[in-house]
């Protein structure tokens, strides 16, 4: 029987989860009062429906029009730091064993930061955090698909000193229907100069195709959600083939209507066709989720079982951004879990 208790227990991994949806609502309230900026209201219950989605929400643009909000208390050292560190807070409370965190280092410069000063401090909160909470974590560095090549180029180089010095990969975000991944091959040909993993969202508010110039043309080796690859067979059996993990994420996919609903969502049938489908976040705060409730909606929409649900969380740790020493390391420890919570047979 999967209780709520034994699913917020199980270990976990989660593998796409941004840094400005994942902001508590007290927290802006603190950082508000110690910047001496203004908020609408000074509750953090209040607070919750200008960082959060509501049922009304029809699509990505209207998702991403949320975090305007948030990025404005994010332009500090303290403000990175700490909001990494409380990243880390929140997914132990999960039993997340290990995180990958992206952010968009030109979205917090707003108060000078260089793009090299935002990933260090957004790696040292994370240090800090997965000691005092024993969850290991990597940085994503975010391009964004309104920003221009120089800026996204400078995002990829500072990227590349950070290289196992905490960051993991570079990805692509934002409004992917009037972005489209071809616009930015010179940026990802310096990532892979560089030797960075590459991760792109494609497939969410937009078709297949983009999941196919991600692949072939950006070098991605993840999809950040690849919803709507369902819609081209063959470049599912070419995502199939090459053993590229889709980075899922249920409660937010819904959201910004990359499917039409529940019914449409197609994770059932990605598993049954072979696909290394991975469970994640995406924006807690955003899309009020955690990684219990994303596992716990699955099982109720789809009744995924409990040796289902756990393949799924393996498949994270299989797709994560780690050394495969440190890998093998992170599957041990789940495993070691997972068996004395008495999963594994
Ligand atoms: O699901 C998403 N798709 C595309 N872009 C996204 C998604 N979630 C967050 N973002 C954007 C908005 C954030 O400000 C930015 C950096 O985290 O990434
Ligand atoms: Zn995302």
């Amino acid at each position: 029987m999967l209780t709520q208790d034994l699913l917020s227990r199980l270990p976990k991994v989660d593998l796409h989860l941004h840094l400005d949806g994942s902001v508590k609502p007290e927290t802006i309230l603190e950082l508000a009062l110690n910047q001496g900026l203004e908020l609408p209201v000074y509750d953090k219950d209040e607070l919750i429906p200008h960082m959060r989605v509501n049922e009304e929400c029809g699509s990505l643009t209207e998702y991403l029009s949320k975090f305007d909000f948030t990025t404005r208390f994010l332009q500090s050292a303290e403000a990175l730091e700490r909001v990494a560190y409380e990243v880390l807070e929140q997914s132990a409370e999960h039993n997340c064993k290990y995180v990958e965190v992206r952010f968009a280092p030109q979205l917090h410069r707003h108060q000078g930061l260089t793009v090299e000063e935002t990933i260090h401090h957004v790696v040292e909160g994370l240090k800090r955090g997965g000691r005092q909470f024993g969850v290991r974590a990597g940085v994503i560095a975010i391009c964004m698909r309104n920003h221009d090549a120089a800026s996204n180029l400078e995002v990829v180089r500072a990227a590349g000193k950070f290289v196992g010095k905490g960051v993991v990969a570079v990805d692509l975000a934002g409004d992917e229907a009037s972005y489209p991944p071809e616009f930015f091959r010179e940026v990802f040909a310096e990532s892979r100069r560089l030797g960075i993993p590459v991760t792109i969202h494609a497939g969410e508010a937009a078709g297949a195709g983009n999941v196919y110039e991600a692949v072939a043309n950006l070098g991605a080796v993840r999809i950040g959600h690849g919803v709507r690859l369902k819609e081209n067979a063959s470049i599912l059996a070419m995502v199939k083939d090459r053993r590229i993990p889709l980075e899922m994420c249920p409660i937010s996919n819904i959201q910004t209507k990359a499917v039409p609903g529940w019914e449409a969502y197609p994770i059932r049938e990605y598993l049954e066709q072979g696909l290394l489908v991975t469970i994640n976040t995406d924006n807690p705060s955003v899309s009020g989720t955690n990684i219990t409730k994303e596992y716990s909606v699955l099982a109720d929409r789809f009744g995924f079982t409990t040796p289902e649900l756990v393949k799924l969380i393996m498949n994270g740790v299989e797709a994560a951004f780690l050394e495969e020493s440190d890998k093998l390391l992170l599957k041990r420890e789940m495993e070691n879990e997972l068996s004395s919570l008495g999963l594994l047979n």
